[in-house]
C-alpha cells in the first residue's frame, strides 16, 4: 500500500494532547474519500480548500445546486494530491457525488440575516437536508455525516430520520459541527487573559444555539472574575450574532467556519485511520440527558474508526454552569422534538 508522509495541514487538535499546535504530519495508509454538500456556497468553498490540503483525504468530492464544478475545476489545479470532482444535480449528480464517501460534509442551506434566529431557517433547510439525507442513505450508507446546516440543534434529528427511512441507523455516524463554538471560546478567552489561543481549551457541551452552547470555562484552567466571566460565555454564547451583524445581510460566519469545519473534518479522519485518542466536542445522540427528554447533545466524544464511539460526560461543573446547563437542556428538548417531527 502507498505510503505519503506530507506536512501541510495547519493544525492538529487532539483534547488529551490540548497544548500543541503544530503543522500536520501524517503518515496516510488509506485512501479517504470525502464528499461536501453544498461546496459552492460561503462555507463550502474555503472548506473544501482547507480539505484539498489534507493529507487523509484522496478524493474530495464536491456537490452543489450551483456552482460546484468551477469549484471543483480551481482546486484540482493545487499540487496536493488528492483528485477533486465537482457533480451538479443532472445526471445523479449527488448520488454520484457522495458514492463510498467515507465522511459526507452538509454545509447545504440558507444562512441568516440580521434579526433572524438560527430556528428561522428551520423549514427551508430541514427539506433540504432531509432530501439529501434520503439520497444518501441509498449510495453511502457507511459515510460518517457531519452536518454543518442550521439550525444544527434540530437539523442532525431531521437528517437521523431521514438516513433511518433509508434503513441508515448508526448513530456514532451522525455528528452535528458545534466545532466553531471551541475555536471561539480559545480565541476570546485568550484575548481577555492576553494568553496564547492554542493554549487554551474549553470544552463546550450542550447545542449550536445561544443558550444552549454551554462554555464549561471552570474545565479550562482559566481563572476569571464573574464579570469577565458572565462577558465571555455571552460572546461565546452569541458570537454567531457578532458575525451576522458584521456582515449586514450578507450571510454568516463561513470562514472561521471553513476552519472549524476542517478542524472537525481532520478529527474524524484521524479516528477514520486507526489514531486512538481523537476527541472534540461535538453534537450527537447522546444517552447523557435522555432522561430528561434530551436525545441529542454536544459533549466530548471520541473519535474512532465507527465515528463517534465514545461520549464522555461533562464531567465536574460548578453551580453557574449547572444553571446554564438546565436552561441549555430546556431549550434543546424542543429543538430536537421540532427536528424529530419534521414531515417533509
Ligand atoms: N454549524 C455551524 O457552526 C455553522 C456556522 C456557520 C454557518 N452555518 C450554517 O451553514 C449553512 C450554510 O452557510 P453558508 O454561509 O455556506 O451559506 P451559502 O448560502 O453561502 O451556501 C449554501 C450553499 O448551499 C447550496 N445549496 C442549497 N440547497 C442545496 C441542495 N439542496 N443541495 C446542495 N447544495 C445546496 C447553495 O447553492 C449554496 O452554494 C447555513 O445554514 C448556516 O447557518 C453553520
Ligand atoms: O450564527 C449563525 O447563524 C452561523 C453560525 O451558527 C455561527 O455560530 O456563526
Amino acid at each position: 500500500m502507498l505510503r505519503t508522509t506530507r506536512t501541510v495541514f495547519p493544525f492538529s487538535y487532539n483534547c488529551s494532547r490540548p497544548l500543541t499546535r503544530k503543522l500536520y504530519s501524517t503518515t496516510t495508509t488509506r485512501p479517504l474519500k470525502v464528499s461536501v454538500l453544498g461546496a459552492a456556497g460561503g462555507i463550502g468553498q474555503p472548506l473544501s480548500l482547507l480539505l484539498k490540503l489534507n493529507p487523509y483525504i484522496s478524493k474530495l468530492s464536491l456537490f452543489d445546486i450551483h456552482g460546484a464544478a468551477g469549484v471543483a475545476a480551481d482546486l484540482s489545479h493545487i499540487d496536493t494530491s488528492s483528485d477533486v470532482q465537482g457533480y451538479a444535480t443532472e445526471n445523479g449528480g449527488l448520488e454520484r457525488s457522495v458514492q463510498d464517501a467515507n465522511v459526507v460534509i452538509i454545509s447545504a442551506g440558507v444562512p441568516r440575516k440580521p434579526n433572524m434566529t438560527r430556528d428561522d431557517l428551520f423549514a427551508i433547510n430541514a427539506s433540504i437536508i432531509h432530501k439529501l439525507g434520503r439520497a444518501c442513505a441509498v449510495v453511502a450508507p457507511n459515510a460518517i455525516y457531519l452536518v454543518i446546516t442550521n439550525p444544527v440543534n434540530s437539523m442532525v434529528p431531521v437528517l437521523k430520520n431521514a438516513l433511518a427511512a433509508g434503513g441508515v441507523r448508526d448513530s456514532r455516524k451522525l455528528i452535528g459541527v458545534t466545532t466553531l463554538d471551541s475555536v471561539r471560546a480559545s480565541k476570546f478567552l485568550s484575548q481577555v487573559k492576553g494568553a496564547s489561543p492554542e493554549t487554551i481549551r474549553v470544552p463546550i457541551v450542550g447545542g449550536h444555539s445561544g443558550a444552549t452552547i454551554v462554555p464549561l470555562l471552570s474545565q479550562s484552567g482559566v481563572q476569571l472574575s464573574e464579570k469577565e466571566r458572565d462577558e465571555i460565555v455571552h460572546r461565546i454564547q452569541f458570537g454567531g450574532d457578532e458575525v451576522v451583524k458584521a456582515k449586514a445581510g450578507a450571510g454568516s460566519a463561513t470562514l472561521s467556519m471553513a476552519y472549524a469545519g476542517a478542524r472537525m473534518t481532520n478529527a474524524v479522519l484521524r479516528g477514520l485511520s486507526g489514531e486512538v485518542g481523537v476527541t472534540e466536542c461535538a453534537y450527537v445522540e447522546s444517552p447523557l440527558y435522555t432522561d430528561q427528554g434530551v436525545d441529542f447533545f454536544s459533549s466530548r466524544v471520541t473519535l474512532g474508526k465507527e465515528g463517534a464511539e465514545d461520549i464522555h460526560p461533562v464531567g465536574l461543573i460548578n453551580d453557574y454552569e449547572t444553571g446554564l446547563l438546565e436552561t441549555c437542556l430546556q431549550n434543546l428538548k424542543k429543538s430536537i422534538k421540532k427536528g424529530l417531527s419534521f414531515v417533509p
